[in-house]
């Protein structure tokens, strides 16, 4: 195992579908680059040339088809496994910082709230995949649906198999997510993302300082 002093910091980004953390992520990056930081950026499913081709085959089943919930959930830390040995623990063991759009949460969030596989279960395969390698922090953005329904509009991203679902399956995703929100508070912080983008990335960056002074003080 990397000595703690050696290792850089792991933040994961969470929430719902268009709730600002790919806009929160690039702010974060950018203030850290600034202050001399090193940080790879990164998201799930995806992040390695593999784990992109399951991402594909994961979120755009063909319309006639679909994936069993267990077969989702491989899929889903089937691309983590190659994600965590091929970058994230190499750039963590560089000292580099690592900010991931989504990671291990979004499985417990989502593949739960589809249904099919036990949150037993689910916790026993993010246990055998992500092993120590659990974020230092997770941001969890929080809005209403109506306001990130019109930043997808906004976007004018092509829908996939889970954007294009429901209002109450959204809603259901929100309130899991509070939810582990208030089961992990050590690691989870949940942020109002209905604010403006800046005041989003100043509440974030309030909860990373900590890991800035752990940093430094755990400095040779
Ligand atoms: N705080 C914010 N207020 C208003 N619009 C935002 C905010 N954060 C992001 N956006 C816009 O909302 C859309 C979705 O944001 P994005 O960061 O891509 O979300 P996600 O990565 O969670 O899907 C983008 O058009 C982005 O510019
Ligand atoms: C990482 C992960 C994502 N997902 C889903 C959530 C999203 O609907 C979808 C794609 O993620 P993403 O492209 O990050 O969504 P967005 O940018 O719109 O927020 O993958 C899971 O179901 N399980 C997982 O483990």
């Amino acid at each position: 195992m990397v000595a703690d002093t050696l290792r850089g910091r792991f933040i994961t980004l969470e929430g719902g579908e268009g709730v600002g953390k790919s806009t929160l992520q690039m702010a974060l990056a950018t203030r850290l680059r600034d202050m001399g930081i090193e940080v790879v950026t990164t998201r799930e499913p995806g992040g390695t040339p593999l784990a992109e081709r399951i991402r594909e085959l994961a979120l755009r089943p063909p319309e006639d088809d679909a994936w069993t919930p267990m077969a989702e959930a491989l899929l889903m830390n089937a691309a983590r496994s190659d994600h965590l040995d091929k970058l994230i623990r190499p750039a963590l063991a560089k000292g580099q910082w690592v900010i991931s759009d989504r990671f291990s949460d979004s499985t417990r969030v989502y593949q739960s709230v589809k249904g099919g596989v036990s949150q037993e279960i689910l916790l026993q395969i993010e246990a055998s995949v992500i092993a120590e390698t659990r974020p230092d922090l997770t941001l969890v953005l929080d809005a209403p649906k109506a306001a990130t329904d019109a930043r997808r509009t906004g976007r004018g991203a092509a829908t996939d198999a889970f954007e294009s679902r429901p209002d109450a399956f959204h809603e259901a995703v929100r309130s899991a997510f509070q939810a582990l929100a208030q089961t992990d508070p050590g690691r989870c912080h949940l942020i109002d993302a209905g604010e403006t983008a800046e005041q989003v990335a100043e509440a974030a960056w309030r909860e990373i300082e900590p890991l800035l002074s752990a940093q430094r003080a755990s400095a040779p």
